[in-house]
């Protein structure tokens, strides 16, 4: 049954905080991705989820991405990917881990996506995204052996890649299907011009808001990062996974009201404000 995603549902999940709180309550995410070549993914990955206020986020990353994430973000924590005596702690330490934003695709990508999924177990969330989708397409075991919470972000080539099924023939029966065969714990967020979201049981939902000003690189790595951060503070469930992807959506139709072409490091500059009017319906 396909149902839509509402501003109700998410007004609801967006509690405010507590004024008895510290930032080990809101969650901690590690974000690993970003080579010489795509570290703007994992930094704007990182960027949305400290906007969304997840409480203490750390990025592993190749170290020539460092300068940048400190000069946009000195909020996150640095790791350099290479290093594994500071990785696999961090990894276990995490609340949240987000594997792909800006990854690649090469045999050490592999051994770090690898790394990541063989470490997680059940009380933590792992968000597989962009580049680690690709690669768990080769090496499907990955997901189905993970023991933790899952949640998949691909856009529709990924999904074909991963799922085997074409864009073409991408009906919600068929996404439903793949998605049990891939893992019995895990949700997808198919990403399009109008995302949906699967988890285990026969409903399908649809977020009724984005525009084309969205259709911009960085969009997605955005998306995952204000994923991790409300699962971070809010716990693991569709319901939270759909608010973050309405949050997302309604924050870009704010700017696309004014602005052509909606910027991802916008839309997250944006979002404490989003996020706020969201809890405040809740207060
Ligand atoms: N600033 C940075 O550092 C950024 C770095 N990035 C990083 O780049 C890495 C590669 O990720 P990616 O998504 O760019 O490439 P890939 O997985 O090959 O998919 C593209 C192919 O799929 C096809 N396609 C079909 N339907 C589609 C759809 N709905 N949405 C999108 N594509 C669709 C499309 O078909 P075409 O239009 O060419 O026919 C094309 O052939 C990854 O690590 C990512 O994080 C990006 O996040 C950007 C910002
Ligand atoms: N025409 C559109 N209307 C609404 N949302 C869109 C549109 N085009 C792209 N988006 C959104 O932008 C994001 C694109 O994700 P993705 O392709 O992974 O981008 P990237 O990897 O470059 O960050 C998705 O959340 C998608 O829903
Ligand atoms: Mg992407």
């Amino acid at each position: 049954m396909l149902k839509n995603i509402t501003a109700e549902q998410v007004a609801q999940t967006i509690t405010p905080r507590a004024p008895k709180s510290y930032k080990c309550n809101y969650g901690r995410v590690l974000l690993v991705g970003g080579n010489e070549q795509f570290g703007g993914a994992i930094i704007m990955a990182a960027e949305a989820c400290l906007n969304t206020g997840a409480g203490l986020i750390t990025v592993a990353t190749n170290s020539i991405n460092n300068a940048a994430l400190h000069t946009r973000i000195p909020e996150a924590m640095f790791i350099d990917y290479h290093a594994q005596e500071l990785l696999v702690p961090a990894i276990k330490a995490a609340d949240i881990v987000v594997i792909g934003p800006g990854l690649g695709t090469t045999p050490f990508a592999l051994e770090l996506v690898k790394t990541c999924l063989k470490l997680l177990v059940e009380q933590q969330t792992c968000i597989i995204d962009a580049s680690a989708l690709t690669i768990s397409a080769e090496n499907p075991a990955l997901i189905n052996d993970c023991k933790a919470q899952i949640i998949l972000t691909p856009h529709q080539m990924e999904w074909q890649r991963l799922s085997g099924v074409k864009i073409a023939a991408q009906t919600d029966l068929q996404n439903s299907t793949q998605l049990a065969k891939l893992s019995d714990h895990a949700t997808l967020v198919l990403k399009s011009e109008r995302t949906k979201v699967y988890d285990q049981s026969p409903t399908v939902w649809q977020n009724p808001l984005g525009n084309p000003g969205m259709a911009t690189g960085g969009m997605g790595d955005t998306l995952t990062g204000i994923i991790a951060g409300i699962v971070a503070q809010f716990g693991t469930t569709t319901n939270t996974v759909n608010a973050a992807v309405y949050l997302h959506s309604f924050t870009g139709d704010q700017i696309a009201q004014q602005d052509y072409v909606v910027l991802p490091a916008k839309l997250s500059h944006l979002l404490p404000q989003v996020i706020q009017q969201f809890s405040k319906q809740n207060a």
